[in-house]
């Protein structure tokens, strides 16, 4: 799955999709309240696991939503093979709303940090097992050309190995992913297996598979600062009401 992602992502890139003319401001970070975790949402209407999770929904409208129910932030899906993302959709988004916002894409290649620059990203998405795996180069130039464009990084990564290699970086958030990007599996465990016994000096973000209050509840008490929520939210009615439900337990 991973290899068939680079792939897109390289496809995308020759195919001009991150092009982007434009000057949004970006610089925004996440406010930590003490006592409380963050609470990302993500705008996304489908993905390689699931297909479609809202065909046709209108993603300002869902960003707004998102806002009233009080998510900390904005994950917005800029790939458009298999996630039907697009920077059009990113910068929609970043007009309409004014919390902080990632740029969700799978980052191989410079013209995509280019992208979140001009589309006013706050932070983007690096994925340490696409440069441990050899699919990009150099990651922490990748995190520097980031700093350099007012554009911080969220590092996802999914084993104790990768966790170790991630704190040594200038990533600004580490994301622990619960799911497993080759079988696409999902087991919230990795999060409080990676976090057992540690003390870690980074804020880290519960990514993947968060479904209900209480799964948030569950991450909190292993240790994780933030939780980014995207099907569980996306697949259901209520937007508003979910992130609120959710937000209760951050
Ligand atoms: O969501 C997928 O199916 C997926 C498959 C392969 C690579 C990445 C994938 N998702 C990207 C994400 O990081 C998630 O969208 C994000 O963590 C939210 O996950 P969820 O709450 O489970 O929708």
């Amino acid at each position: 799955m991973l290899e068939t992602l680079v792939k897109n992502s390289r496809t995308s890139v020759d195919a001009g999709v991150y092009e982007i003319r434009g000057a949004a401001r970006g610089g925004r970070s996440i406010k930590w309240k003490e006592g409380r975790a963050a609470l990302i949402t993500e705008v996304k209407l489908a993905s390689p696991s699931a297909g479609w999770i809202r065909e046709g929904a209108d993603p300002e409208e869902i960003a707004a939503s998102m806002v009233r129910g009080g998510a900390d932030a904005l994950s917005v899906l800029t790939q458009p093979l298999l996630f039907h993302g697009s920077p059009e959709y990113f910068a929609r988004v970043r007009r309409s709303v004014d919390v902080p916002m990632i740029m969700k894409d799978i980052i191989v290649d410079e013209a995509q940090v280019a992208a979140a620059e001009a589309l006013g990203a706050d932070y983007m998405l690096l994925i340490q097992s696409v440069f441990d795996g050899g699919y990009a180069h150099n990651m922490d130039e990748f995190i520097e050309m980031g700093h350099n464009r007012g554009v911080r990084t969220l590092l996802e990564v999914h084993t104790a190995a990768e966790f170790e290699r991630a704190q040594n970086t200038e990533a600004d958030l580490i994301g622990i992913n619960n799911r497993n990007l080759d079988t696409l599996e999902i087991d919230l465990g990795t999060t409080e297996e990676i976090l057992a016994g540690r003390n870690t000096r980074s804020r880290v973000i519960s990514e993947s598979g968060i479904k209900s209050a209480a799964d948030i509840a569950r991450l909190k008490k292993a240790g994780a600062a933030g939780f980014l929520v995207g099907s569980g939210i996306m697949g259901g009615r209520d937007i508003e009401g979910t992130v609120r439900e959710m937000i209760s337990a951050c």
